[in-house]
């Protein structure tokens, strides 16, 4: 296959044979640098041989051009002397800073003579022989060396190294450009012959283009979401900056649980406002009733980074009133060393359906539901422990290479949860972490990859997921 440029090379070599480069470059205004890579292509393809050669060539220095314009320094010397005796001092502010080497080399060349500070010059008028070499040098013609040598010396000149290249023709082609597209018009005017058809080549990969796309995991969590909204869920939002008494004291978990430990959550200077005095009252009730401690309401108005979304379920079971299914998909925080596997922040999808006669088995099976629509089509339950649940399962989810794998956390909310808010009906909830899920299922293997800003690693991640 022959380019269009390479068919013009050739072209005009099935005239002339040999033809230097340069030549090349001239007659058909192609970059010379374009013209030797395609001669080597041509040579690959065994249409031409090629002869590099290197020439050296003379060019004017800037202070050679300036000579060949105003006259060498010594003939300037000479000429504004016009033939009269200067003092040196004299002299020195005729030429100016020229004044120092045009006397050294006039007197060198003995076009002058210096007695008592004077400088008495031998002509009137002197051309010096350099002036004509610069002459021919400006037009490309040839000096003898020694002379070059000379005026290298003088910096008037310097040698300069081009690559040329010899190219001849050892192959004779059809030279006849080559197109991709046969037109009615090309037909119909018989002018298709003057061209010779690109053959399709079914092998070549098309152009990769690189398209913007979400990070991988904002676009795990986006599905995740539409998993949700898919099931007939509302989504719902809450704060990162929470009241212990949505964090902790509605979900039943007493003040002095682990998890409000200074070490288990982030603290957060200030203090929020509590509800209307009702639904605290209720909240302490049970608090006193079941875990039996005096429940203090300044360590509830308490505030944290969330530890939990379920902290967002809390707020949705005192505003909903009536059949509710809704989640949220959020961050939350915990102190914690951070490693592959940890980080101080994560993501954790909360659920809460409130309905009428709503069952743990219909719990179950929507749960079932929601790891089948995110990917896990696999799922176990196993008994587990929640403050605010009861019962309370663990969910495990099969993948594939791992095995069974915890996943989330689920169960009834406790009747000390849901009548404190006034819901009168039976409600289902569960939280999953997203992070651990994502990694698992997308082989991330450090948690701080789920982050990463590095485009390379992006752009070879992909969801193919659900
Ligand atoms: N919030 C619990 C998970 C959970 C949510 C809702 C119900 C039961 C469990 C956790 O972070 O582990």
């Amino acid at each position: 296959m022959i380019s269009e440029n390479e068919a013009k090379i050739l072209g005009l070599l099935s005239s002339k044979k040999v033809l230097k480069a340069s030549e090349i470059s001239e007659y058909l205004g192609i970059p010379l640098s374009s013209v030797f890579s395609l001669a080597n292509l041509l040579k690959e393809k065994g249409y031409v041989s090629i002869k590099e050669e290197e020439n050296k060539l003379l060019e004017l220095t800037d202070e050679g051009k300036l000579r060949l314009k105003n006259g060498l320094p010594e003939d300037v010397l000479i000429s504004k002397l016009n033939g009269s005796s200067v003092k040196i001092s004299e002299a020195k502010e005729i030429l100016g800073k020229d004044f120092n080497i045009a006397l050294s080399w006039a007197k060198r060349k003995n076009l002058v003579q210096i007695s008592n500070d004077m400088i008495i010059p031998k002509y009137t008028s002197y051309t010096s022989p350099e002036f004509e070499y610069l002459r021919k040098v400006s037009l490309g013609e040839k000096i003898d060396t020694v002379i070059t040598k000379e005026l290298e010396r003088r910096g008037l000149v310097r040698e300069i190294r081009s690559k040329d290249m010899e190219i001849s023709l050892i192959k004779d082609v059809d030279v006849r450009q080559s197109i991709t597209f046969l037109t009615p018009e090309l037909i119909a005017s018989g002018d298709w012959k003057n061209y010779t058809l690109k053959e399709y080549n079914v092998a070549a990969f098309p152009p990769f283009i690189q398209l913007g796309k979400l990070h991988f995991f904002r676009e795990f969590l986006e599905r995740v979401k539409d998993a949700m909204v898919s099931l007939g869920f509302e989504e719902v939002r809450g704060n990162f900056v929470e009241m212990e008494f949505y964090n902790f004291d509605m979900l039943f978990q007493a003040q002095d649980h682990p998890a409000r430990e200074i070490h288990d959550s982030f603290q957060v200077e200030g203090k929020g406002k509590l509800p209307k005095d009702e639904l605290v009252k209720n909240v302490r009730e049970v608090h006193e009733k079941w875990w039996r401690y005096e429940w203090n309401q300044d360590i509830s108005k308490r505030l944290v980074l969330r530890s939990q979304t379920t902290a967002v379920t809390a707020r949705q079971l005192t505003i909903r009133r009536g059949e509710t299914k809704v989640f949220t998909i959020g961050k939350v925080f915990r102190p914690d060393a951070i490693d592959a596997t940890h980080l101080i922040e994560f993501h954790q999808l909360d659920g809460l359906i409130i309905e009428k006669d709503f069952s743990f088995v219909d719990l179950l099976s929507i749960l079932k539901e929601i790891f089948f629509r995110i990917g896990i089509k696999e799922v176990k339950f196993k008994p587990g422990y929640f403050p605010f649940t009861e019962p309370s399962v663990e969910i495990y989810g099969y993948i594939n290479g791992l095995g069974w794998v915890e996943m989330a956390g689920s169960g009834l909310l406790r009747p000390e949860v849901t009548e404190p808010a006034g819901v009168n009906m039976p409600a289902g909830a569960w939280g999953l972490g997203l992070d651990r899920l994502a990694m698992l299922m997308m082989s991330v293997n450090d948690i701080r990859n789920l982050y990463s800003d590095d485009i390379e690693y992006l752009r070879e991640r992909r969801i193919d997921l659900w």
